[in-house]
C-alpha cells in the first residue's frame, strides 16, 4: 500500500513546475503554536485512510472552524488524494476559516512538492523518515529555506537519531506501522522523552481515539496529533475540547 502511495506521489511531483510564483501570504508560526501550550493538540482534517472513510462529513473549512473553536493549537490537513481523500486546495480553505497554523500531511517525495506546499498555503510540512531515507536532511533544509516548518515522522530509535541530526525542531512519533498499519501506542511514550532530551518537541501521532489515551503520554510528549477521533465526531468542537482539557 505505502509503495503505491509513494509511486503515485512521485508521479504528481514530476508534473509540478520547477518554480512557483512568490506568495506574499505570511507563514503562520507552527512551532510557536506548539511551544505555547504543553501539551498542544493538533487536530487533523482527515476524510479517509487505508482502512476506509473516517466518517467525517463537514467540508474542510467548517470542520477546521469547529476544531479551532474547541481549542486546537494547530491543524493538520491531509492533502494525499489517492487513499486519504485529501486535496491540496483544502489548505487554503481551512485557512480562510481559522487563524491557526496548518501542517500539510502528505507523502512528500519530490523536492518540488516543498515549494508547492508553500504555494498552496501550508505553514509546516510532514517529512517521513522511512520514506525519504538519505534524502531527509536535504528535504529539511529545503523546507526551512522555503519558510516552512518541517515536522519529521519517525518510527524507531534509528530514525529518531537521523531526525535529530537534521536540526528539525518538531519530531512526530507515528504509533502506526506504515506497512502493517498496526498501532503500538507505547512507541510515542517510549520515544517522546528521548526527543525531549534533545530539546525538540515530540508529537504523539496515530491511534489516539479517546481523551483517556493521552494519560500514557503525560510529560512525555509535547503535542498530540488526532485525526479520526476528531474528524469523525458528530460534534468536532466538543471532541476537540475533550482532548484539550485532558
Ligand atoms: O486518525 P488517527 O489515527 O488519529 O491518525 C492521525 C495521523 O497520525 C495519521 O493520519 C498519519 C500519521 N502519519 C501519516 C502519514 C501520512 C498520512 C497519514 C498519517
Amino acid at each position: 500500500m505505502i509503495d503505491a502511495i509513494i509511486a503515485a506521489s512521485l508521479r504528481r511531483g514530476e508534473l509540478l513546475p520547477e518554480t512557483f510564483p512568490d506568495t506574499r501570504d505570511p507563514v503562520r508560526p507552527f512551532y510557536d503554536a506548539l511551544a505555547a501550550s504543553d501539551p498542544a493538540v493538533i487536530a487533523e482534517v482527515k476524510y479517509a485512510s487505508p482502512s476506509g472513510p473516517t466518517g467525517a462529513t463537514l467540508p474542510p473549512g467548517l470542520l477546521a472552524r469547529e476544531m479551532a473553536a474547541g481549542g486546537a493549537a494547530a491543524l493538520s490537513v491531509l492533502t494525499e488524494p489517492t487513499v486519504f481523500g485529501g486535496d491540496p486546495s483544502f489548505i487554503r480553505e481551512v485557512k480562510r476559516y481559522t487563524d491557526l497554523p496548518v501542517l500539510r500531511k502528505d507523502i512528500l517525495v519530490h523536492p518540488a512538492q516543498i515549494a508547492e506546499s508553500r504555494h498552496i498555503g501550508a505553514d509546516a510540512v510532514l517529512l517521513i523518515a522511512m520514506v525519504l531515507g538519505d534524502d531527509l536532511p536535504a528535504f529539511v533544509n529545503h523546507s526551512f529555506a522555503c519558510g516552512l516548518e518541517p515536522v519529521i515522522e519517525i518510527a524507531d530509535e534509528v530514525e529518531l537519531q537521523a531526525a535529530v541530526a537534521t536540526g528539525a525542531r518538531i519530531i512526530g512519533i507515528n504509533n502506526r506501522d506504515l506497512r502493517t498499519l498496526v498501532i503500538d501506542p507505547d512507541r510515542a511514550s517510549r520515544l517522546g522523552p528521548l526527543i525531549r532530551s534533545y530539546g525538540r518537541i515530540p508529537v504523539a501521532m496515530s491511534g489516539i481515539m479517546a481523551p483517556d489515551d493521552l494519560r500514557r503520554y503525560r510529560g512525555r510528549c509535547g503535542a498530540f496529533l488526532i485525526g479520526t477521533a476528531i474528524s469523525s465526531a458528530e460534534d468536532p468542537k466538543s471532541a476537540t475540547e475533550a482532548f484539550v482539557c485532558m
